[in-house]
């Protein structure tokens, strides 16, 4: 399985690697599509040799990519979905892009009208294999506590509202349904977004999100209650040293997919 690579930054750069080094199953390294030239002294190569860097979509497509992983942020998720899944399967790290109705509409014809299929890994959080088959029956409640410490804010616009340097307690920053912090939160939330799409839709996934100067990791909680019983669980990622909003495990889960999707064997589902 061919693989494309949608962003060179913190998550991007481990799946590379992961990829490179042959932890990926089947999967190899086809082309990397980043913003202004080229961010890899490898340099420039071609279908049969090393990857190709590249900042043309043109380019990085004729590389012929069976699967996109976008690792971008949520622009790069409407700027190159539809013209991806005509061609090739798209996985997409940053979920919350898929609160857009309308975007999430678009991707989905054009996965069904070309034969391609959409995916979205668990990413930072877990237990999505359970609320998806739950989801089956009828389910009164799935709910995120997502916290974070305050480092992992800067640069969102958390940052204007407070002092992050000064917290000496947690601080609820959003309360509400999870459409509205997966948008609020493009950097930092996506999990909501996962967590909306495996079970009960971003309508009826509630979330709440802290910031936390009294945690050290990027802490979700998930509760939900239905027909199957009951789940509560808690996962706590250790941020990345490139990026404290991101988690090591979201490089990790993406490969584990590409393991899957690359391979003859399926587990974790
Ligand atoms: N589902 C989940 O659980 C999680 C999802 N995410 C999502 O993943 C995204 C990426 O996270 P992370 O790797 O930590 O972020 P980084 O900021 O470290 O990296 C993002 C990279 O993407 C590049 N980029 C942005 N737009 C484009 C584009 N149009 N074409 C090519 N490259 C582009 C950026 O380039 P430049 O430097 O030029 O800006 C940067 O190198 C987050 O924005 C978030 O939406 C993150 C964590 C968990
Ligand atoms: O890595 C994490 O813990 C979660 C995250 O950033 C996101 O959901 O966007």
């Amino acid at each position: 399985m061919r693989v494309g690579i949608i962003g060179y930054g913190t998550i991007g750069t481990d799946v590379a690697g992961f990829i490179q080094r042959g932890e990926a199953g089947e999967a190899s390294l086809a082309a990397v599509l980043v913003r202004k030239g080229l961010t890899c002294e490898s340099g420039p190569a071609g279908k049969s040799g090393k990857p190709l860097f590249t900042a043309s979509f043109n380019e990085f497509m004729e590389q012929a990519p069976d699967l996109v992983v976008e690792c971008a942020g949520h622009s790069a998720v409407a700027a190159y979905g539809e013209r991806v899944l005509r061609t090739a399967d798209f996985m997409v790290v940053s979920a919350g892009a898929l609160a857009d109705e309308d975007l999430h509409g678009r991707l989905m014809k054009t996965a069904r009208e070309n034969g391609h299929r959409l995916v979205v890994p668990s990413a930072a959080i877990a237990g999505l294999d359970r609320i998806a088959a739950a989801s089956v029956g009828y389910m009164e409640e799935v709910s995120l506590i997502t916290r974070k410490p305050p480092k992992a804010w800067i640069g969102t616009f958390v940052e204007d509202k407070l002092n992050l340097e000064g917290l000496t307690e947690p601080v609820c920053v959003f309360e509400g349904p999870a459409r509205e912090s997966a948008k609020l939160f493009p950097e930092s939330v996506n999990v909501s977004a996962a967590l909306s799409l495996a079970g009960i839709g971003f309508d009826r996934t509630t979330v709440k999100v802290f910031v936390d100067p009294g945690i050290t990791s990027n802490r979700h909680q998930v509760v939900a209650r239905g027909k199957f019983g009951e789940l509560q669980l808690e996962v706590g990622n250790t941020p990345s040293a490139a990026n404290p909003k991101t988690g090591y495990i979201v490089a990790m889960s993406v490969i584990h997919n590409l393991r899957k999707l690359s391979g003859p064997f399926m587990i974790g589902l």
